[in-house]
C-alpha cells in the first residue's frame, strides 16, 4: 500500500466520454489528489471521491511541467483526469502512480508531448504503434533483427521497441511543427539525391557567393541536396528565430535524424543549441547526457554513464553487458532510445566512447552504429580533455582484466598532456594511458555524418578580446596578446593600481570577482578561508536528498552543495535559474545581504535594485525524462573561488584567473574566455610573459583536428 500525499492539491478537469460520443468535463479548483490502495484519488468537494483502480486501466500519462500540467487517460473508462498546479506536486503524483504501477505490474505508458494537450477536442488517445521488430538485448547481434525479448511481468512501459531510421525522422519532422509534415517514405527517397547531384550541388553552392558558409539554408532550395528542406523556415520555439545560419543548420540535420557533432570555441552557443534541440525532439525517446556531472546538469541532463547503467566504465564491454541486461531500467534507456545527446565530448575518453558504440549495437540488438541511435554530439576538443584511464598493466590482475580498451581504436602515439594526472596515478601505484579523444576512434568515424563548426561567438562582444581568445584556444598567442594578457596580471599593479581595481571589482554592490583555480583542494580552502574571516553570525542551509532507488552520488549529479554555510557578506553564485525575465540565472553573481529571517541576496546584475529573496529549489536528476532522484537546497554556493572545471560552460562577470598549477592542455583557455569583457579579468600566477605562455596550451592532435576540419569544410 503506498501512503497517501495529503498536501498534494491540484484544479482537477474530469473529462468523460459520454454515450452521445462528445466528451463532457467537470472541473474542480484546488482539491486534493493522491495515490492510496492502488488508486489514484481524487476528493470532490460534496461528493465521493473518484477512484481511479491502477489494475484496471492501461494509463497514458502527459506532463507539461512548464506550463504546470498533466493528464492521466484512463483508457478502459473512457476518462482522461488533467490536472494543473505546482509542477512539484505534479511530479510528486506522478512519481507514485507510476511507482505503484511498476510494482502492480500494470501496463502503461508515460510521454511528455510537444503540444498542449488537446483533450476536449480529440478522442480517445491512441498511442503511437510501434513497429514490433525489438531484437534480443541478451544475445550479440547477428542480425539487425532479432527476436522480441520475453515480456516483463513488472512493467508499466509498453515493450521496447528498435527504432527504424524511417519513424524516428518521421516523428521527429512531425513534432518539430506544423511546417514540416511528415513525409511519405516514397516521396523521401524521390527527393534523396545521387552522389552525382550532391555532387553537382556542392559545386554550384561552392560557385555562388558566399555559399560555402552558407550550406545550411539557400541550397535546400534546389530541392536536390539531402537536407534540402533546410531552407524551410522553422516553427521551434521563439530562440530559435535568433540562430546563426550554423546552429540552424544544426537544427535541421537533427530533424532529418542525422548524427551530428557541433563544435566551437567558447561562448559560440553550443549548450544554447541543446536546450533548442530538446524544444523539438519528442522527449520520450530523447535522452540528454554530457561527460560529467555539472555539465549534464546545465542542460538538464544526466551523466553518460548513468544513462548507460554504467558502473565501471573501465569495464569491458562483456562485463558491463552482463551488468546492464540485469537491470530493467537501464535496458529501457538503451532501447527505448531513439536521440541521444552527448554534451561536452571533449571530457569522454575515446575508449569509452568505443566501448559505448559497441554497447548500442549489442543492446539495441542492431549492427548500425549506436545500435542506430541518432546521436547529437556536443563539445570543443579545444577545451578541457578527459581524464586519462588507468593503465591496466599497473593495476592488480582483478581490475587489469576488466580495463582492457575495446579493439577499433586508432593507438596514439603521444599525448603533449600537461595532465598531472600522472601524479594522482603514482600516488596510488597506478600509473596512467595516454589519452585517446572520441574523434580518434573508429566509433567516431562510423557514427558521425556531419560535422558542423560554430564560429560566432555570443560570450563576448569586443572583437579584440574575441581574438585573443580565439590565439588562446589555439594555443598560439601572439606576442601583443601576452603584453595584453599580463597587463591583467595581478602582481604587476601597484598597491594603489590594485586598490583601484578592488574599489573597481567591489563597484558592482560588493560583488569581488571570482577566483577561478586549477586545484579543488585550493578552491575550498580558499571560500572556507573567506568565508571564516567574515564577521557576524553564520546560518546553515542542509539539503533534502531523495538519492532514489540507485543511491545517486548528489554531491556529484547536482551543483547545490549538501551542506552550505553563510553569512552577512558571503560572496555567492547562483547555479539554477530561478527567474530568467530577471536575469536570476545559472551564473549570476551576488553578495548576501541578510539571513535571516530570510535569506536576501543582492544581485548587481538582476533587474530591479532590490534584493531577492532565495529559498530552497528542487534540483531533479534526470535520466532520460524520469526523475531519478531528487535534492532540494538553496540554489547558491560560495563564490570567492571556483576550479576551472566546475566553471567549464559558465558565463562569469569578474574572474580573477589563478594560472599557477595549470595541469591541463586548454584549461587556461576554459578560465580565461568565462568573462564576457576584458575588464571583467584578473590574471595572476604568472610572473612574466614566457610563464604565460607555457600554460597556454593546446593538444596537438586536436589542432590537426580542427585544421582538418576547416581544410574539409574549404574545399
Ligand atoms: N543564437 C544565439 N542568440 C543569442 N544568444 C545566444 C545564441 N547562442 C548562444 N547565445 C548566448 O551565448 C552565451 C554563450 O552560449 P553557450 O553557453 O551556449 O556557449 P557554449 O558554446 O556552450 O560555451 P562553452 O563552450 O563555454 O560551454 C549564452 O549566454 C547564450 O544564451
Amino acid at each position: 500500500m503506498t501512503s497517501p500525499v495529503p498536501e498534494s492539491v491540484a484544479s482537477v478537469v474530469l473529462e468523460k466520454g459520454t454515450s452521445s460520443g462528445s466528451p463532457c468535463q467537470y472541473p474542480y479548483r484546488n482539491v486534493p489528489v493522491y495515490v492510496r490502495n492502488k488508486h489514484l484519488c481524487i476528493c470532490l468537494r460534496n461528493k465521493p471521491a473518484e477512484q481511479f483502480h491502477l489494475w484496471d486501466f492501461t494509463l497514458y500519462d502527459k506532463l507539461l511541467e512548464a506550463e504546470g500540467k498533466m493528464s492521466f487517460k484512463f483508457k478502459k473508462k473512457d476518462c482522461q483526469v488533467m490536472l494543473q498546479g505546482d509542477p512539484q506536486t505534479l511530479r510528486t503524483i506522478r512519481q507514485e502512480v507510476l511507482a505503484l504501477m511498476n510494482g502492480l505490474g500494470v501496463e502503461g505508458r508515460s510521454t511528455r508531448p510537444q503540444g498542449r494537450p488537446a483533450l476536449a477536442a480529440k478522442g480517445p488517445h491512441k498511442p503511437r504503434q510501434q513497429p514490433a521488430q525489438q531484437a534480443n538485448p541478451y544475445a550479440k547481434p547477428s542480425s539487425s533483427v532479432a527476436s522480441r525479448p520475453p515480456s516483463r511481468a513488472n512493467s508499466f512501459v509498453s515493450e521496447p521497441v528498435l527504432p527504424r531510421r524511417a519513424d524516428l525522422k518521421r516523428q521527429i519532422d512531425y513534432h518539430s511543427g506544423s511546417l514540416l509534415p511528415p513525409l511519405h517514405p516514397a516521396k523521401r527517397n524521390a527527393s534523396r539525391p545521387t552522389p552525382d547531384e550532391m555532387k553537382r550541388e556542392r559545386e554550384r553552392r561552392d560557385a555562388s557567393p558566399g555559399g560555402k558558409s552558407d550550406s545550411s539554408g539557400r541550397s535546400g532550395r534546389s530541392g536536390v541536396s539531402g537536407v534540402s528542406a533546410v531552407s524551410r523556415p522553422l516553427a521551434l520555439c521563439p530562440e530559435a528565430d535568433n540562430l546563426t545560419e550554423a546552429q540552424k543548420k544544426v537544427v535541421n540535420l537533427a530533424r532529418y535524424g542525422k548524427n551530428v557533432f557541433f563544435t566551437g570555441g567558447a561562448g559560440v552557443g553550443k549548450s544554447y543549441l541543446i536546450h533548442i534541440l530538446k524544444s523539438f525532439i519528442p522527449q520520450d525517446t530523447l535522452f540528454v547526457t554530457a561527460s560529467t556531472g555539472l555539465a549534464a546538469c546545465q542542460i538538464g541532463g544526466s551523466t553518460i554513464q548513468k544513462f548507460g547503467g554504467i558502473q565501471n566504465s573501465d569495464d569491458t564491454v562483456d562485463r558491463i553487458v552482463s551488468s546492464v541486461t540485469k537491470s530493467f531500467q537501464a535496458m529501457q534507456r538503451w532501447t527505448s532510445a531513439k536521440t541521444l545527446i552527448i554534451d561536452e565530448i571533449s571530457m569522454v575518453e575515446g575508449r569509452f566512447f568505443q566501448k559505448l558504440e559497441e554497447l548500442g549495437r549489442r543492446l539495441r540488438g542492431c549492427h548500425k552504429p549506436f545500435g542506430g541511435l541518432q546521436l547529437l554530439i556536443s563539445g570543443d576538443f579545444l577545451q578541457l580533455p578527459p581524464v586519462p584511464p588507468n593503465d591496466p598493466a599497473s593495476l592488480p590482475a582483478a581490475a587489469a582484466s576488466s580495463s582492457r580498451g575495446p579493439p577499433g581504436i586508432k593507438r596514439s602515439d603521444s599525448t603533449a598532456s600537461l595532465q598531472s594526472n600522472a601524479s594522482t596515478g603514482s600516488r596510488r601505484g597506478v600509473r596512467k594511458l595516454p589519452v585517446i579523444f572520441a574523434f580518434e576512434t573508429d566509433a567516431w568515424r562510423k557514427t558521425v555524418q556531419h560535422t558542423v563548426e560554430l564560429t560566432q561567438v555570443f560570450r563576448q562582444s569586443n572583437q579584440q578580446f574575441i581574438s585573443i581568445l580565439n590565439e588562446i584556444r589555439f594555443g598560439n598567442p601572439s606576442p601583443a596578446t601576452l603584453t595584453l594578457l599580463m597587463a591583467h596580471a595581478r602582481h604587476l599593479i601597484n598597491g594603489r593600481q590594485q586598490q583601484q581595481q578592488q574599489q573597481q571589482g567591489q563597484s558592482k554592490a560588493g560583488v569581488v570577482a571570482t577566483k577561478l583555480l586549477p586545484r579543488r583542494k585550493e578552491v575550498d580552502e580558499l571560500n572556507r578561508e573567506s568565508l571564516r574571516q567574515l564577521p557576524g553570525q553564520t546560518r546553515e542551509f542542509l539539503a533534502v536528498d531523495n538519492t532514489g532507488p540507485g543511491g545517486i552520488d548528489l554531491d556529484m549529479a547536482t551543483n547545490a552543495p549538501r551542506h552550505l554555510t553563510l553569512k552577512k557578506g558571503a560572496q555567492v553564485i547562483l547555479v539554477k535559474t530561478i527567474n530568467a525575465s530577471r536575469h536570476l540565472v545559472n551564473g549570476a553573481r551576488g553578495v548576501v545581504t541578510q539571513i535571516h529571517p530570510k535569506l536576501l541576496v543582492h544581485f548587481p546584475g538582476a533587474a530591479g535594485s532590490k534584493d531577492h529573496e532565495i529559498n530552497a529549489t528542487c534540483f531533479d536528476v534526470r535520466v532520460g525524462n524520469q526523475v531519478v532522484a531528487t535534492r532540494t537546497q538553496v540554489p547558491l554556493v560560495l563564490a570567492w573561488a571556483f576550479t576551472v572545471h566546475k566553471s567549464q560552460g559558465m558565463t562569469i562577470d569578474m574572474a580573477e584567473v589563478g594560472l599557477a598549477g595549470t595541469f591541463a592542455e586548454g584549461q587556461a583557455y576554459v578560465a580565461l574566455s568565462r568573462v564576457k569583457s576584458l575588464e571583467g579579468l584578473t590574471i595572476h600566477g604568472v610572473r612574466d610573459e614566457n610563464e604565460l605562455r607555457y600554460v597556454i596550451r593546446a593538444n596537438d592532435r586536436c589542432l590537426l583536428y580542427y585544421e582538418n576540419l576547416r581544410k574539409a569544410a574549404n574545399r
